[in-house]
């Protein structure tokens, strides 16, 4: 085992802290060849997908990636912005966001910087950075409210991979989920009701969240259990009496079954039972993307039409509204405590030679003895 090279351990080094928002990933461009790339990564995965190796290889390159590459390219140039891909233009601007909230909480003395577990910026690279820069405490943040093998649990392993071959490793922290942090849900609650303010009620508030197979949950994933905790949570939060609300899951990838009830059969048959309007949010996505954009907004919005639906009402997720940022500084505050994020480094060069002189005349007075 070879570790990477780094300069050798200079005396009196400050160490900085630094908070890494870390999100899915999504292809450099809405192009075939880089959506492959990304979908080639993303699929490679064995948290994602756990099907054994060899099996799965031929799978994904002679099924999946020929195929599935051109067609959700074509999507993604649906949502596509002059600033890129909406996951990763969100996600850049919460982390701009984040930084100005942090520092209005005192915390001048922190970076933050946002990474991709798929495609780019990548993980990897962001904590080399990080490193070169200085930074001896990172906190990694998930941009998943709620925690999943298959989200979580694989930029765990991607930090952890990366450590593994770096001799002088920082300080670690995690967040694990915020499924039901009061902040987040209030977030929601907000962003539900100013929709509501400018364009009434629906008969039903739609909560969908990503699926995962159903196995996951059989296997002690406790995925599906924190989303049906943020939707009671939201719900209470909102007033809403039972009938009022429903709780599906969307984008169902390949045969086996996920959880249910699937988003799109759901809401095509609310259409036909004669509900005339419902509302969709997306509570387990904290930035707009493919999968709220496109599969959300267009491809489901036809469906509930298509089966007699009049109207349907996208609500967008989060992104970087002052109260999630706000949320996500509080969310992150608590789990620097203890960090010295507030003061300047001058002043932690003077507190750790303090602490060193300390430590020093102890040493003595021991020797003393
Ligand atoms: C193959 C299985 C998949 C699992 C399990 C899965 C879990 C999962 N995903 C998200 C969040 C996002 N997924 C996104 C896209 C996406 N997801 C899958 C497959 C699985 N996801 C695929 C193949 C794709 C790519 C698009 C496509 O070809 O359909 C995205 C959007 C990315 C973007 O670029 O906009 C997000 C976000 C969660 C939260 C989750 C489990 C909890
Ligand atoms: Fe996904
Ligand atoms: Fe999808």
């Amino acid at each position: 085992m070879t570790f990477k090279k780094e300069p050798p351990y200079k005396h009196g080094t400050v160490g900085r802290t630094a908070v890494v928002l870390v999100n899915l990933g999504t292809p450099d461009a809405p192009t075939t060849s880089a959506v492959r790339r990304y979908l080639r990564e993303f699929l490679s995965d064995r948290r994602v997908v756990e099907v054994p190796r060899a099996v799965w290889w031929f799978i994904l390159n002679l099924i999946i990636l020929p195929f599935r590459s051109s067609q959700s390219a074509k999507k993604y140039a649906t949502i596509w912005t002059a600033e890129g891909s909406p996951l990763k233009v969100n996600t850049d601007a919460q982390a701009g966001k984040l930084i100005g909230a942090l520092e209005d909480r005192g915390h001048q003395d922190l970076t933050v910087a946002m990474a991709m577990r798929y495609g780019s910026p990548s993980l990897p690279d962001v904590l080399d950075k990080l490193k070169a820069d200085g930074h001896d405490r990172i906190l990694v943040l998930p941009a998943y409210p709620q925690y999943s093998g298959t989200t979580t649990g694989s930029i765990y392993d991607a930090v952890f991979k990366h450590y593994g071959s770096v001799r002088n490793i920082p300080e670690l922290r995690f967040v694990r989920n915020y499924h039901d942090d009061e902040g987040y849900i209030h977030a929601l609650r907000d962003s539900v009701l100013a929709h509501w303010d400018q364009h009434g009620r629906p008969e039903k508030l739609v909560l969908s969240f990503h699926g995962v197979p159903k196995r996951t949950l059989m296997l002690g994933d406790p995925y599906h259990c924190e989303c049906l905790k943020t939707a009671r949570l939201l719900a209470t939060a909102l007033r809403l009496k039972p009938e009022q609300y429903i709780v599906t899951f969307q984008s169902r990838f390949g045969k086996a079954e996920w959880l249910q009830p699937y988003t799109a059969p759901t809401v095509a048959q609310l259409a036909r039972d004669g509900v005339r309007r419902i509302d969709v949010l997306c509570p387990g996505f904290t930035s707009d993307c493919l999968e709220t954009l496109e599969e959300i907004s267009m491809e489901v919005r036809h469906d509930f039409e298509q089966n007699g639906g009049r109207e349907f009402h996208y609500i967008p997720c989060l992104n970087d509204s002052r109260k999630w940022i706000s949320a996500l500084a509080e969310i992150a505050e608590h789990h620097m405590i203890g960090w010295p994020t507030q003061a300047g480094p001058s002043e932690h060069e003077a507190r750790r030679k303090d602490a060193e002189v300390g430590r020093a005349a102890a040493l003595a007075r021991g020797a003393a003895d």
